[in-house]
């Protein structure tokens, strides 16, 4: 008897609430030959991802983090298909990725911030066409998806243009638009942010965040930004090794490791260090006309300490400097398990 699921995952699905992803024991390794001598060679086992379970529902939005070479990569790669697992089990929508690859493309959705699925010598709008049509849209509905992707990421007067001259900040949002012409139900998203400047990155966010809430998309995305975890994921996952080291909220995560926020302060005059209560000063420099406070941001906001900082010396400017997710991730995997 057939798998239903593998007929029709429509099927498989009807209510909608079996998981988007589920990982089981999944693992993957790779061998590597490395020249030990003039002859030799010696053949080494990479252990890439090295027994990872998870489910993840629809609906979710789940940032998947951790050191270069945790294992990242290798994981989007078997949940989409492009790598099949050394062992253990992936599903993606209900599919098995790599023999369902091509039914699976019709849910799933893919942005890479390193490589391009955009035609690069055609005008922006060929590339969503010629999508569409991959895709099996009908003609009307493509044009009508098409337009709405076009006006919510501000792409009218770049349709005309080859990808090759769009800016970085303006190809990524041509590749968000690409990857959801068809409507995907998941969208997975490797470094989506990487390289664009502040104002591009909030950009995409705004609107990641608004899609999703019409859409119920799930969202999945790797990142070395901070920022694209607190803003768009409820939930973190982070990988270790080819291993899940923590699987919960950021705030969680935040508490776990201790993070702390570090708030700079540029003074009108040079001033002694400032003492705030519950508030760890960690640095004067230039005579104290620049100072740095350490504090925890579940106990204390930055305007706090900056009300406090106000009342003893004039403050002419400041910064607040984020945790970045190499010093979670390294606090984390010091931590005994
Ligand atoms: N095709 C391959 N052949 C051999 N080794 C590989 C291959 N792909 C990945 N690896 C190794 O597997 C490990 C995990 O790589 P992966 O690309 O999944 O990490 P990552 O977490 O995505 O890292 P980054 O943040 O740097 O992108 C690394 O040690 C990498 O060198």
């Amino acid at each position: 008897m057939t798998d239903p699921s593998i007929a029709d995952p429509g099927i498989a699905d009807p209510d909608g609430t079996a998981p988007i992803i589920e990982f089981a024991d999944l693992r993957r390794s790779f061998v590597v030959r490395a020249k030990s001598g003039r002859l030799r060679r010696s053949k080494r086992v990479v252990h890439a991802v090295d027994g990872i379970s998870a489910r993840i529902a629809a609906g979710e939005s789940v940032g998947y983090i951790g050191a270069n070479g945790a294992g990242k990569s290798t994981t989007i790669k078997m949940i989409t298909g492009v790598l099949v697992p050394t062992s253990g089990s992936v599903r993606t929508c209900g599919m098995t990725p790599v023999p369902q690859r091509r039914e699976l493309a019709r849910q799933v959705g893919v942005v890479f911030g390193q490589r391009s699925q955009l035609w690069w010598d055609l005008p922006l709008q060929d590339s969503f066409r010629i999508l569409a049509a991959i895709h099996g849209l009908p003609a009307g509905d493509a044009a009508e998806r098409i337009a709405a992707l076009v006006a919510e990421l501000e792409l009218g007067r770049l349709l005309d243009t080859p990808v090759r001259q769009l800016s970085l900040g303006e190809r990524m949002r041509g590749e968000v638009a690409a990857a959801l012409v068809h409507r995907p139900r998941l969208l997975v998203l490797d470094e989506p942010t990487i390289g664009l400047d502040v104002l591009s990155k909030e950009r995409l966010r705004q609107f990641l965040i608004a899609e999703r809430e019409r859409a119920n998309m799930t969202l999945l995305l790797t990142t070395h930004d901070m920022s694209d975890i607190e803003r768009l994921c409820e939930r973190v996952l982070v990988v270790d090794r080819g291993r899940l080291a923590y699987d919960g909220t950021l705030p969680d995560l935040a508490r776990l490791v201790a993070l702390r926020r570090v708030l700079v302060v540029d003074l009108i005059e040079p001033h002694p260090p400032l003492h705030i209560p519950g508030v760890e000063h960690i640095g004067s420099e230039l005579d104290g006309l620049r100072q740095r406070f350490a504090f925890a941001p579940e106990t204390t906001t930055a305007a706090q300490v900056l009300a406090a900082v106000g009342v003893q010396a004039e403050v002419r400017d400041l910064t607040l400097e984020e945790p970045d997710i190499e010093d979670i991730v390294a606090t984390l995997y010091r931590m005994p398990h």
